[in-house]
């Protein structure tokens, strides 16, 4: 290791995950460190003729392949109310269940960029939010362009998880059967078009209308959503994401992906899968982002610690010595 032991990529993870539970009043036993509340899906993806192109991915490429996905609030707060604040951006999670057993993932969110351009400035965004003198953090958005076009950016709530955009932020590198490679960032489109309330409509809503909107929506037949990649132009960063690259850059549709039910015993389930950017698999390769690894690592964290313990540390308590 060429870096001091205080800036080593571990130690950032790690950092941050203990910079959430401070903002977030956590750790909360059982859930996940940011976007714990959540809900669960089971469906397809079916590829389109086009993703060859970009990959030989075979579950880009070849047949319908299943798919789980968790759509999530922002917050590290278990039980946070759908419509405030803390709950955007919004979260999208995708596991591609693989013939094999295996699977792969894709980690997205309802930001075309992030609040931080590195992991140390993402670690210091996070201890800044979390200090206890709130001028700590007026004096980090003010210094960095990053936070301030996070923090500044209007995040209104979704009519639904099916009418947000998601996008995968970080660069990955697709290399198709001729062996030629693109740099690009995923992105998912709502079939049903893009809707969002007004601050007056969703103070209105009810802390979980999101999960109500889905039971009902999933009635009337399957939630679609496009899977594009965004590519890169000339001269487009690809191992810093915090900002958007033009959005007049060609895109490619791998395919759609089609959500047809509820998961049953979803706390559960959400709690014992984890997904990270980089669970991949041949002809999609991780760009020199280091945000891909200190994000890998920090959900790797939240997700071993939530195994060993499956209690919700805000459930009520019952007689006067159950908090000891
Ligand atoms: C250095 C940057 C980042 C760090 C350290 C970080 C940290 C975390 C942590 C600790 C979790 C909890 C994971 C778990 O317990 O399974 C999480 C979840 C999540 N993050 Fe990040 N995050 C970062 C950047 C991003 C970016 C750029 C996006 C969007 C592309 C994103 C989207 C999400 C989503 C959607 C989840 C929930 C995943 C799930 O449903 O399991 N994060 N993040």
């Amino acid at each position: 290791e060429d870096q001091p032991a205080g800036t080593s990529q571990t130690r950032i993870a790690r950092d941050i995950v203990a910079g959430l539970d401070k903002v977030f009043g956590g750790p909360h036993k059982g859930y996940r460190a940011a976007h714990s509340k959540g809900i669960l899906l089971d469906g397809t993806f079916r590829p389109s003729k086009d993703a060859t192109s970009l990959t030989r991915a075979e579950h880009l490429t070849e047949g319908d392949v299943a798919v789980t996905v968790r759509f999530s609030n922002f917050a590290g707060v278990p039980h946070v109310g759908d419509n405030t604040g803390d709950a955007n951006p919004k979260g999208m999670a995708i596991k591609f269940l693989l013939p094999d057993g295996g699977s792969t993932d894709i980690v997205a969110h309802s930001f075309d960029g992030f609040a931080a351009q590195t992991p140390d400035e993402f670690r210091r965004f996070v201890q800044a939010l979390g200090s206890s003198d709130p001028q700590d953090f007026a004096d980090h958005v003010a210094a960095h362009p990053a936070a301030k076009r996070f923090i500044e950016a209007p995040k209104p709530a979704p009519v639904s998880f099916a009418t947000e955009v998601f996008y995968g932020v970080n660069a990955f590198s697709f290399t198709n059967a001729a062996g030629e490679s693109r740099f690009g960032k995923y992105r998912l489109v709502p079939v049903a078009g893009v809707a969002h309330l007004s601050a007056v409509e969703a103070a209105e809503k009810d802390p979980d209308y999101l999960s109500q909107d889905m039971a009902e929506r999933l009635e009337d037949g399957p939630v679609q959503f496009r899977l594009l990649v965004q590519l890169a132009g000339e001269g487009d960063p690809i191992t810093q994401a915090a900002f958007p690259w033009p959005e007049d850059r060609e895109q490619v549709e791998l395919g759609v992906l089609s959500l047809t039910a509820l998961a049953a015993d979803s706390v559960a389930r959400q709690r014992e899968l984890v997904f990270t950017p980089l669970s991949l698999v041949g002809g999609i390769a991780p760009s020199d982002d280091p945000m891909l690894i200190t994000r890998t690592r920090s959900y790797r964290m939240s997700y071993s610690r939530r195994l060993t313990a499956a209690t919700d540390s805000h459930q009520p308590r019952h007689g006067k010595d159950a908090g000891k």
